[in-house]
């Protein structure tokens, strides 16, 4: 296992590194989700791999909702939100920075992973 610290934001100056949130009031109430990033090399049997699965799946979990709630907030703040205001130039940028932290995934998985990721988020937004 190995850890690894992304900096969610690409922003230069002090910020929490797990959501952007410039350091101040609002950071300190910003909870952090740390989890085991399990590596297939290490692993050697399903049972070991599944358990892997079921961690990694539980923190997506989490972090999905928390995407989604961002997300139908930013449809109640833009001009036009919902499936109207769809911006592929941004759901690129989106694939762009995230296909850094995952090379091996490459841009077309993404893609195909936040198309159905973005989609759900505005389809929950719009209930
Ligand atoms: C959140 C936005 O609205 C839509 C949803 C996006 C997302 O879930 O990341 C990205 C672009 C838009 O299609 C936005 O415009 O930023």
């Amino acid at each position: 296992m190995h850890d690894q610290v992304i900096d969610a934001t690409g922003a230069s100056g002090p910020s929490c590194p797990a959501c952007g949130t410039p350091e101040g009031a609002a950071a300190s109430r910003a909870p952090l989700l740390r989890v085991p990033l399990p590596v297939a090399d290490d692993l050697a049997t399903v049972a070991q791999a599944r358990a892997a699965i079921d961690g990694l799946d539980a923190a997506l979990a989490v972090l999905l909702e928390r995407r989604a709630a961002v997300a139908a907030l930013v449809q109640r703040l833009k001009p036009v939100g919902g499936f109207a205001g769809r911006n592929p130039g941004r759901e690129r940028e989106i694939v762009d920075a995230m296909a850094e932290h995952a090379p091996s995934l490459g841009r077309d998985h993404l893609t195909k992973i936040m198309n159905a990721v973005i989609e759900a988020g505005l389809d929950a937004a719009d209930r």
